[in-house]
C-alpha cells in the first residue's frame, strides 16, 4: 500500500516499457477509427491489424510522435521559461512573470499582449476548440446526498440542466436501491430513512425512482440523458423505462471494485460484458468508467498500467467512450517539467489506451486538452462508496473557465447558474461552484464577464 499524503511523484509514473506493455494490450486493434458523431464525440472503433509489423510501425509512429510531443512541449515550456524570467518557475509563474517583466518595456502595453499572447499560442495551441461537458449531478451529484430529493425535483433539475444547453446529462442509476438509497422516492425525508430501517428491503425496493425519473425525462430530446447500469438487470430495467444511453462503471482498484459493485474487477468485466452485448443488439451506446484512476482510498497509488488494462478492457468490449476518473480528487495538473505529473500520467495512461491510437486525442491530451469533461452542478456528488471522495469539480467552473479560455462548450453560464442556484436551494447549502459564489455577490452584469 503506498501513500497518498504525497501527491504522486514523477516515480510513480510508468516509463517506456511500461507503455510498451500497454501498447501490447491492444496489439490486435491498433489505431482506431474516430468517427464525429456530430455531438462532439469521439466514437472509436478498432481496425484490425493486418500484420504484427502494422502494430510495431504504428507503434514505432507513436514512440516518434510522443518524444517529438514531449520534446517540443519541454522547449516550449523551458525556452519561454528561461528566456524570460531568471528563475526556474512553473508555468503558471512564467507567464506571469513574463507579463509584469514586459511593464517595464517602453512600449509595454503591446509587449507585454504579445508576450502573453506568444506564450498563449504555444501553450494552448493544443487546447480544443470545444469541450463536451458531460454533466453527472443528477445522479453522481445526488447519489451522495445526506437527504433523498423527490423525484420531481430531479425532474426539474434535469430539465434545467438541459435547457441551459448542455448536449449530455447523466439522468439516474438502475443500481440496486440497496446500494444507493438516495435513488429512494418520497416527498419527505425523514419518512425514507424510517421506512428504510423499519419496514425494510421491500419498501425500499419501492421507493426507487430511476424508472420514475427516466420516464419523465425520456422525450426531452435536447440532450443524451445516459443512466448507470451495473448489471444486466440495471440495463433491462433501463431501457423499459426509455433509457437510449447506458454507462458501466469498472474501477481500477479491487478493494474499490469491491465496495462499489460487490465484485471484483475480472468478474465485473463478465457483467460489463453481457450489458454491453445486450446493447450493441439495440444500437444503445455505451459509456465506461473507470474509478481510482490515480489513488484509491484502501489501496493508495493505482498504477497507471492497471488503469489502462481497465480501460482497454471496456473499450474492447464497445464503449465508445472512456471516463478515467480520480474518484477521490488525488491527482494534480503539474506539468512535465514539475516535479510531480498527474499530466504525464494521463498521457501514458490514456495514449496507452486511447490517445496514442487516436490522433484527435492525441492533440488535446497535449495540452491538458482532453475534450470530453464529466461535471457536476454545484460541484454536487461523489461516489458514496469512495471514502474521502471530495465531491465533483462544479460545472458552473468548468464552463467558467472554458470561456475564458475561449474554448465553446455551448452552455449558457447563466441559465447554469440557476439551475445549480435552484439545487442547492432545494438541498439547503450553498453551491460548491466557486463561480457561483463569486457572481453572486458582484454587482456587474455577469453575461459581461
Ligand atoms: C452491482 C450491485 C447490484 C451488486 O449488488 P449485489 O448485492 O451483489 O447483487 P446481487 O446480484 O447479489 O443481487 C442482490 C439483490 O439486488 C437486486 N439487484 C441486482 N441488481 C440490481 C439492479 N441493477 N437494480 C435493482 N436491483 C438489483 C437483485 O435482484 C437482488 O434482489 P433480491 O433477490 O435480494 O430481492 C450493487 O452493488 C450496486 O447496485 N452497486 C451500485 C453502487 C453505486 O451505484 N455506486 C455509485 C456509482 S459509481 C460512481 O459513482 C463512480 C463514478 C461512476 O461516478 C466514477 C467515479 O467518479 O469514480
Amino acid at each position: 500500500m503506498s501513500s497518498l499524503e504525497e501527491p504522486l511523484g514523477l516515480d510513480k509514473l510508468p516509463c517506456l516499457s511500461t507503455i510498451d506493455r500497454v501498447h501490447r494490450f491492444s496489439s490486435n486493434s491498433c489505431r482506431p477509427r474516430v468517427e464525429d458523431t456530430g455531438m462532439g464525440n469521439c466514437w472509436i472503433e478498432a481496425r484490425n491489424c493486418s500484420s504484427s509489423n502494422s502494430c510495431n510501425e504504428d507503434f514505432e509512429d507513436y514512440r516518434r510522435e510522443a518524444k517529438t510531443w514531449r520534446r517540443q512541449m519541454r522547449d516550449t515550456l523551458q525556452g519561454d521559461i528561461t528566456s524570460r524570467t531568471t528563475s526556474s518557475l512553473g508555468w503558471n509563474h512564467a507567464v506571469s512573470g513574463n507579463a509584469y517583466d514586459s511593464r517595464y518595456l517602453p512600449n509595454h502595453q503591446y509587449s507585454s499582449y504579445c508576450g502573453i499572447r506568444d506564450i498563449t499560442n504555444k501553450f494552448f495551441n493544443g487546447m480544443p476548440k470545444n469541450v463536451k461537458i458531460v454533466e453527472v449531478g443528477p445522479r453522481d451529484g445526488l447519489q451522495n446526498e445526506k437527504n433523498t430529493v423527490s423525484t420531481s425535483v430531479k425532474v426539474e433539475l434535469i430539465k434545467k440542466l438541459v435547457s441551459s444547453g448542455l448536449s449530455v446529462v447523466e439522468a439516474t442509476s438502475f443500481v440496486s436501491p440497496k446500494w444507493v438509497p438516495q435513488l429512494a422516492n418520497c416527498e419527505n425525508d425523514f419518512m425514507v430513512l424510517e421506512f428504510i430501517f423499519s419496514w425494510g428491503d421491500t419498501l425500499v425496493k419501492l421507493l426507487a425512482d430511476a424508472k420514475d425519473v427516466m420516464e419523465a425525462v425520456r422525450s426531452l430530446e435536447a440532450a443524451r440523458l445516459p443512466v448507470l447500469t451495473p448489471n444486466l438487470k440495471g440495463f433491462e430495467a433501463a431501457i423499459a423505462a426509455g433509457a437510449k444511453d447506458v454507462a458501466i462503471f469498472a474501477s481500477a482498484s479491487e478493494s474499490f471494485s469491491r465496495s462499489n459493485i460487490n465484485c471484483s474487477i475480472e468478474e465485473s468485466f463478465i457483467r460489463y460484458r453481457a450489458v454491453t452485448q445486450a446493447a450493441r443488439k439495440l444500437s444503445i451506446p455505451v459509456r465506461g468508467y473507470v474509478s481510482c484512476v490515480v489513488g484509491c482510498p484502501v489501496e493508495g497509488a493505482i498504477p497507471p498500467s492497471k488503469v489502462a488494462y481497465v480501460a482497454k478492457e471496456l473499450h474492447d468490449m464497445g464503449c465508445f467512450e472512456i471516463s478515467l476518473g480520480d474518484t477521490i480528487g488525488v491527482g494534480t495538473p503539474a506539468y512535465d517539467g514539475g516535479k510531480k505529473s498527474c499530466k504525464l500520467w494521463w498521457t501514458e495512461v490514456a495514449g496507452g489506451v486511447v490517445e496514442m491510437r487516436t490522433p484527435r486525442w492525441t492533440e488535446v491530451v497535449a495540452m491538458l486538452g482532453i475534450s470530453i469533461v464529466d461535471s457536476s452542478v454545484a460541484g454536487l456528488g461523489g461516489c458514496p462508496y469512495a471514502k474521502g471522495a471530495s465531491g465533483n469539480v462544479a460545472t458552473e467552473d468548468v464552463v467558467y473557465m472554458l470561456n475564458g479560455l475561449g474554448v465553446k462548450t455551448n452552455v449558457d453560464l447563466g441559465k447554469l447558474l440557476l439551475a445549480g442556484d435552484y439545487i442547492s436551494k432545494h438541498l439547503g447549502r450553498p453551491s460548491g461552484s466557486k463561480t457561483a459564489t463569486a457572481l453572486s455577490r458582484v454587482t456587474a452584469d455577469t453575461s459581461k464577464m
